[in-house]
């Protein structure tokens, strides 16, 4: 029995034992850590790395700023697209008398010329040294040599022959030698009505910043004047900006503009601009080509190239070179290198209202062989004259 009892005290006790050691033994473990409450972020969130998870995406549909109203504010506002507004079209001046409205725009030439000119020959006794003056006179507004020898040697026979002089006279037999050295027999019409076949195409070529593409606006203004309907080739894609600027002036009388990818094959342009004229039925078609640097064959060549791939379509009706009046003889050096490489048919002599050498008129078409056909007074839309030369001649001699 004392066994057994002594059995029982010595389990308990080891029991007990054993209890309080793993009490113990939990009592000192630290507390494990809080469970994470969302922080307070006072600093913005890490930007995400390569390699992090993107967010699931939510299914539900996102709402536009628009539809996301303030509480308690105004309904949500729809913002309507404006629609295109189609640009006014406007109706260009009648072409007939431009150059008889504009003539105070040759006031220049007016005075180094022609009034230079006339006052000279008043003088009482012509002599060597006066009719040397009035040969540097004619040289100086860019006349030419052969030009100023012939007008020379025609005024002193005449003056002659004359005996007294009176101012109105003497106006009459310039006015008569000067258009004599302008040319009043040859047709100065932009050749754009060829027989049998619409459209009639006509090409614009010349060196950068004559004021080439602004004439070739300017052109399709003259014909939707005279009541004709245009398309435009944007055949300039050296200059971005030159496509643009087209299409502007086009869109301002209602004509379409065809153009190319930038930087993109001309020939092409040409081609397209021709292709769709036909389609749409338009009289004419007019291409702006790139301002060639008359230096860079090359590019002169593509010139060439252009005109051929639009013959595929027609024969070019007419081929404007547009040249800057200001820029005197090297104009007439341009003049010459383009004609070599595509058959020039009429001269667009512009900014003539910025020179006292309206004379380029009479050497340029002596250089060239072919008539100047319209003429630059302005920058204004309407500021390009079909060329009479009456009415030239007046504007220098001041009628
Ligand atoms: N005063 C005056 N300025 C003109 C006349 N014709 C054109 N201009 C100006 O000349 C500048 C050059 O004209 P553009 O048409 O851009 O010249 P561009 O020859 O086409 O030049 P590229 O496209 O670079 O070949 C423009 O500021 C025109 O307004 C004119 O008859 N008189």
């Amino acid at each position: 029995m004392e066994t057994v009892i002594l059995a029982v005290v010595i389990a308990v006790v080891v029991l007990g034992a054993i209890g309080g050691l793993v009490v113990g033994s939990r009592r000192k473990r630290p507390l494990p850590p809080p469970p994470p409450t969302a922080p307070d972020i006072t600093a913005p969130p890490a930007e995400p790395h390569v390699g992090d998870e993107a967010e699931a995406p939510s299914d539900e549909s996102r709402r536009t700023i628009e539809e996301v109203g303030l509480p308690g504010g105004p309904a949500p506002v729809v913002v309507e697209e404006p629609s295109a507004e189609a640009p006014a079209i406007e109706v260009p001046e009648p072409t007939a008398g431009r150059l008889v409205r504009l003539r105070s725009r040759l006031s220049r030439s007016q005075n180094a010329l022609g009034q230079g000119l006339l006052t000279l020959l008043s003088r009482e006794h012509l002599d060597e040294d006066t009719w040397e003056e009035v040969e540097d006179t004619l040289l100086t507004a860019d006349v030419g040599v052969q030009p100023t020898q012939e007008l020379v040697e025609s005024l002193r026979e005449r003056v002659k022959v004359l005996g007294t002089r009176t101012p109105q006279e003497l106006r009459a037999l310039l006015r008569e030698e000067l258009l004599k050295l302008v040319g009043t027999d040859v047709d100065r019409a932009v050749r754009t009505e060829p027989e049998g076949r619409t459209p009639g195409i006509v090409m614009v070529v010349g060196v950068n910043g004559t004021g080439k593409t602004t004439t070739t606006g300017k052109l399709a203004r003259v014909l939707v004047a005279d009541g004709r309907t245009v398309v435009l080739g944007a055949a300039d894609t050296f200059r971005a900006a030159a496509a643009d600027q087209l299409q502007t002036w086009g869109e301002r009388v209602g004509a379409h503009t065809v153009r190319g990818p930038e930087a993109g094959d001309p020939a092409s342009v040409a081609f397209d601009a021709v292709k769709e004229g036909k389609e749409m039925g338009v009289d004419v078609v007019l291409i702006d080509t790139a301002g060639r640097l008359h230096t860079k064959t090359g590019l002169m060549d593509e010139l060439g190239k252009v005109k051929r791939v639009v013959e595929k379509h027609a024969p070019v009706d007419e081929v404007l070179l547009v040249l800057d009046a200001t820029t005197g003889q090297n104009g007439l050096v341009q003049a010459r290198v383009f004609a070599e490489v595509v058959d020039i048919s009429g001269i667009v002599l512009t900014k003539l209202d910025g020179t006292a050498k309206g004379g380029i008129v009479v050497a340029v078409q002596r250089e060239l062989g072919v008539p100047v056909k319209l003429v630059g007074l302005g920058e204004g839309a309407d500021d390009l004259a079909p060329f009479e030369p009456e009415a030239f001649v007046d504007a220098l001699i001041g009628e």
